[in-house]
């Protein structure tokens, strides 16, 4: 409360006048000029505190002499090394207060004087001053007890001070030999008080005593406290000590383990085994690295050691060679270069979608936290904490050997190029390649003075001269002025999905759905966040890699999230197609309450499920709505931290992410019915956390209509058979001229990216689902919202208003109050189930208080007030009394 009130309170005029009034006191000049005077003040009194040691006898009958004999003549006789203040400070400080304890007075005055002057604190000076100040009373009083007790007129009368020579004088007169005891009470008392100790733990000596002797191999700092220590320097020492203690307790364990180890018996702690893979993979993913250098280019079977000087020798065969070739041309004499690019530091095209993605990856980092991070915080995982994440082990190694581009097929494309541009009087100023899996662009710096219209609008007949399948004209490259000419190289890369998953970038990705698809023709990973697309549309031939896209993406999330943060809705009409992730039903797959499997293939359930969908979806508005969140980030973040009450309805919402394997089927049969429920969930379900990811391999515009279209901005697209299909799902040609197995065009926006899906097999896919499946899962699939469709036994027609619910009235009066007919409302404010509240609707629309049902639109309600309410409840009860 206080952090929050306004500066300029009247509650704080009187704080800001006192301010004011000892604000000079913060003149910089005067805090100098004190800390200074303290400095020497703490000198004069440390040399003449150490003089009085020797010079007290002599002097003390001077300075009581004083009044008699006045000031200078005292300061003539005295002996003490700072005349006669000198001795009268001591004689004050030391024989008549304090005694020897008036020495600490020396560190105090130092410490004010360092903190004036340079604003440095050595030391807490009010813990210190207490400590101090009890020493000094305890010194001088044991000092005063030997002073009692030792023979009369010996040293310690001098040095013990009055107040502890007349505490020992008294006591020893109680007490008599007792004194000593009670003096070490004392001082245990204190002890127990000012270092707040609170158990004598014997072990605990044993520890130190370990730590003590540990210390001649390894220095750590003492174990006690030192006297000087401030609260927070003791507290450090504490966590100091602590941390060496668990340290060497932890080194010990160590040599057991490596003991245990040694007989070949290995251990593992909880959540070690993650870390292990980590470690393993950062290995993997550093020879990932090096083989996509490898793959890079140029040396085709180049001897190791003789490895720089042939690439030398290659640029300059490639730029002779294109000279050649110039020299072919008549008209074009300018020499032209070609540059071969090391692919992995070259700048991409996929890079501007990468980077808008990462733009607003800051924003949405993990929506979970990770397990164990919270301390009173509410876990989702804590059902299934001992999940285990798969291990990348579960998938194939990437092929030994990387396929390499040879410097002829370099060669052969480029003066292809060249020449055929020169056909159509293109001038040519330098051409680079780069090297993908799939395919190597070839970039031209046409001449100046050339217009990429011209070329653009050349690209079928370049492409013909070129004869090969698949080459792809980008004209211009965006962000550049070149212009980019894909062409497929003759032996393809096969991109493994296990390099892909096990690289730092998937690894430390912050994306909320992260999906690895595999290799862009830089040789880039190319990765997207499904929770920002926010849907994806997939289209492409049969036999062109669709499948293996759905399970690289299947793949993608199984391995960065935790059952409890993810559940999929899979439709696949194929019927064959998804089966295999029917192991995992238990922990990741959702369905509708009351069906068996939970992989939907039957076209009427895919409609009752997306209703379902629809439902779940209003439901997470509705509560985002109650929480004040906008989207499911904030509710999730507010629902962890404990701010949402579960009693009112609220609950942690996983992501949930639609698949449907075949749209094409699901239109054909069903049409509208599908459509609208799909467009309806495009348009809304992106803030909580629905994601749709819809495949067809025929993407005509009465499967992708216009209205779906418009809902999937992220469109993806295989080799599809004409460019009409290609026009239909990315809005521009391209598609029909890729080169199948899972060489497919990303688009988003303005950006259009060739990308080499990742490879997963069948075998890969079993392995991973039988690794979560044979794990401990929830005890049912994640059930969706019953949906009650308008057909069948709940017709209105039969609702007896005789037999009303108990609840019918409250109902009634919630309705008309909200004026929302929604079964979810009545859900959750009756807190009834969602059978007995769809119940308890159809009766509130019999009785005529709502309307007829509208799909997943909440009822219209046709009572405008209570009033009206209380005079239709009045003349039901007479009714059906
Ligand atoms: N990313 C890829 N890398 C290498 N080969 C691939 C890739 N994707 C697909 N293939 C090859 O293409 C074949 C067909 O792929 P897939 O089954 O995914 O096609 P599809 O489009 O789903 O076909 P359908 O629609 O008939 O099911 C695979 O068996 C595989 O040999």
């Amino acid at each position: 409360m206080t952090k929050n009130t306004p500066k300029n309170t009247p509650k704080n005029e009187p704080l800001r006048k006192a301010k004011r009034r000892i604000g000079w006191l913060k003149d910089r000049r005067l805090q100098l000029t004190l800390g200074f005077a303290l400095f020497f003040a703490a000198f004069y009194l440390l040399l003449a505190f150490t003089s009085y040691l020797f010079t007290a006898k002599a002097d003390q009958s001077v300075v009581e002499a004083i009044d008699n004999t006045g000031v200078i003549e005292a300061g003539d006789e005295v002996e003490n090394w700072l005349g006669i203040y000198g001795a009268l400070l001591s004689y004050r400080f030391i024989f008549r207060w304090m005694g020897l304890g008036a020495f600490f007075l020396v560190p105090l005055l130092l410490h004010t004087a360092v903190d004036l002057i340079f604003r440095v604190r050595l030391f807490a000076f009010k813990r210190t001053f207490l400590l101090f100040l009890f020493l000094a009373f305890w010194f001088s009083y044991l000092l005063g007890y030997l002073a009692v007790t030792l023979p009369e007129g010996n040293y310690f009368t001098l040095i013990a001070g009055g107040v502890g020579y007349e505490l020992a004088r008294w006591t020893h007169a109680l007490i008599g030999w007792g004194t000593p005891l009670w003096l070490a009470l004392c001082f245990i008392v204190f002890a127990i008080y000012f270092w707040n100790i609170t158990s004598v733990d014997w072990k605990r000596w044993r520890i130190v005593k370990r730590m003590v002797d540990a210390q001649t191999t390894h220095p750590v700092p003492p174990p006690t406290p030192s006297l000087n220590d401030s609260e927070e320097e003791e507290e450090e020492e504490v966590d100091k000590e602590e941390a060496e203690v668990s340290r060497l307790l932890y080194e010990d364990e160590k040599k057991i383990e490596e003991e245990i180890e040694k007989m070949g018996i290995k251990l593992l702690r909880i959540g070690e085994e993650e870390e292990e893979e980590h470690e393993e993979s950062n290995e993997i993913s550093n020879t990932t690295d090096a083989q996509s250098l490898r793959a890079v280019v140029d040396e085709e079977d180049d001897d190791d050691a003789n490895n720089k000087e042939e690439r030398a020798d290659e640029a300059t065969s490639i730029a002779l060679s294109v000279d050649e070739t110039q020299k072919k041309q008549a008209s074009k004499d300018t020499p032209l270069t070609v540059e071969v690019v090391n692919t992995t530091k070259a700048p991409s095209v996929s890079s501007v979608v990468n980077d808008v993605a990462s733009d607003i990856e800051d924003e949405e980092a993990e929506a979970v936290p990770a397990v164990g991070s919270l301390d009173f915080a509410y876990d989702p995982r804590l059902e299934l904490s001992r999940y285990q994440m798969p291990p990348t082990s579960l998938l194939d190694a990437a092929p030994a050997e990387s396929v390499q581009v040879t410097r002829e097929e370099l060669e052969a494309n480029k003066d292809k190029i060249v020449e055929t541009l020169g056909h159509y009087g293109i001038g040519i100023e330098s051409i680079k390649a780069t090297i993908g899996p799939t395919v190597t662009l070839y970039e031209l710096v046409p001449k100046a003075g050339v217009r990429i219209s011209k070329i653009k609008s050349l690209e079928d007949d370049i492409a013909l001269s070129l004869s090969a399948l698949g080459i792809r004209i980008i004209a211009p490259i965006p962000g550049k002025g070149t212009i980019g000419i894909e062409v497929p190289n003759k032996k393809r890369e096969l991109v493994a999905l296990r390099p892909i998953l096990e690289s730092e970038q998937f690894r430390n990705t912050k994306y909320a759905l992260p999906i690895a698809f595999g290799k862009t023709v830089t040789n880039e990973i190319f990765m997207v966040d499904l929770a920002k697309m926010p849907h994806l549309l997939i289209a492409g031939a049969t036999g062109q890699g669709k499948s293996v896209g759905l399970n690289v993406i299947l793949a993608s999330l199984l391995y960065k999230k935790h059952p409890a943060e993810l559940k999929f809705v899979l439709v696949d009409p194929k019927k064959v197609e998804l089966t295999l992730y029917n192991k995992i039903e238990r922990h990741f797959l959702a369905k509708l309450p009351n069906e068996e499997e939970a992989i939907i293939t039957d076209t009427s359930k895919v409609i009752n499920t997306l209703y379902s969908l629809c439902i779940e979806m209003d439901t997470r508005y509705d509560l985002l709505k109650k929480a004040g969140c906008r989207n499911i980030k904030e509710y999730n973040k507010k629902f962890l931290e404990r701010r949402l009450n579960p009693e009112n309805g609220h609950r942690f919402m996983p992501y949930i992410v639609l698949i449907i394997d075949e749209l094409a089927d699901l239109m054909m049969t069903a049409g509208k019915e599908v459509e609208q429920p799909i467009a309806r969930l495009a348009q809304l379900a992106r803030a909580i956390g629905i994601h749709l990811v819809v495949a067809t391999q025929r993407p005509s515009v009465n499967v992708i209509t216009g209205i779906i279209k418009a809902n999937f901005p992220a469109r993806l697209s295989f080799r599809v058979t004409s460019k009409v299909d290609s026009r239909t799902i990315l809005d521009t040609g391209g598609a029909e001229q890729l080169v199948g197995m899972g060489d497919m065009l990303f688009s988003m926006g303005a950006d259009l990216v060739r990308v080499q899906c990742a490879f997963i097999d069948t075998h890969e896919v079993e392995a991973l689902c039988n690794f979560i499946g044979e794990q401990r899962g929830y005890a049912s699939a994640y059930l969706l919202p019953e949906y009650v469709g308008e057909s069948g036994e709940n017709e209105v027609g039969e609702v007896d208003l005789s037999e009303r619910d108990a609840f019918f009235e409250e109902a009634a009066r919630i309705v008309v109050m909200h004026q929302q007919g929604s079964t979810s409302l009545l859900q959750r404010r009756l807190k009834i189930g969602y059978n007995r509240a769809g119940r308890i609707i159809d009766q509130l629309e019999q009785a005529g208080i709502v309307g007829p049902f509208e799909g997943s639109k909440a009822r219209e309600v046709l009572i405008p007030d209570e009033y009206a309410l209380e005079q239709l409840l009045n003349e039901l009860n007479k009714k059906h009394a």
